[in-house]
């Protein structure tokens, strides 16, 4: 696995938010679109804020996520409302946003809704931000959840599943393992000691089940990007 390493989360910020832009403008160059994949949680808020500024033509790019909690997107856990707020601002403000909840009540009927958005996204991502949890997780892949297998199945016939995860709250929506892997470029983004430790007990194991970030690292080339 490459490594990037910044001396804190602000050099990262400013730096790979750099990176970021310069493989979207090349995905815009070669095929007058692209395509960015982003995770929630906290850990990329500094950075959307940074990639919010940078000069590209936004209007090309297609931003979506890797998964979302399934609450209405003016829910303070929703992943939609988040990227709108740190990334979707700025010059970013002229992205098109393909978001994955939808009207649907339940995550499961809402799959549907999801495949089909996905013929907006230009495929293969150009770019795929990935976060882990303290437990291995990835996307909403969580170890914990009954529908794991069918998440890292890679002959899994739907590029979205339904998850409930057993130590979060909300449903959620995610991207399957083979549908994150149709990316040119694949980002792991973590900050602090804890995360490092984390990953590298994923490292030193090979139970996908038990963490499910190892089944990303095992099949692509991944890049950890990294600052204490
Ligand atoms: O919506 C989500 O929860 C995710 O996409 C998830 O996979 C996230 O990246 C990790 O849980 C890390 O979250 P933190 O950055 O908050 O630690």
């Amino acid at each position: 696995m490459k490594q990037t390493t910044y001396t804190d989360a602000k050099v990262l910020n400013q730096q790979f938010s750099k990176r970021i832009a310069g493989l979207l403008q090349e995905g815009i160059d070669n095929h007058g679109q692209a395509s960015l994949i982003v995770s929630g949680g906290r850990t990329p808020q500094g950075l959307f804020a940074c990639l919010s500024e940078a000069e590209l033509d936004w209007s090309k790019v297609v931003v979506s996520l890797a998964d979302e909690r399934w609450v209405p997107a003016t829910d303070d856990a929703s992943n939609e409302k988040m990227v709108r707020e740190h990334l979707l601002k700025g010059k970013a403000a002229r992205a098109q946003f393909v978001g994955l909840k939808n009207a649907a009540t339940e995550a499961q009927q809402g799959v549907a809704d999801c495949v089909a958005n996905l013929r907006e996204i230009p495929q293969p991502f150009d770019v795929l931000i990935l976060g882990m949890g303290e437990d291995g997780h990835t996307a909403s892949l969580f170890p914990c959840s009954k529908q794991i297998g069918q998440g890292l199945d890679m002959d899994y016939p739907r590029p979205y599943l339904a998850v409930q995860p057993a130590t979060a709250p909300n449903w959620r929506m995610s991207l399957s393992l083979a549908a994150l892997l149709n990316s040119k470029h694949i980002f792991l983004h973590l900050t602090g000691d804890a995360k490092r430790a984390v990953l590298d007990k994923a490292l030193a194991g090979e139970d996908e089940f038990e963490m499910p970030i190892r089944a990303v690292l095992k099949r692509a080339e991944v890049e950890l990007v990294w600052a204490p």
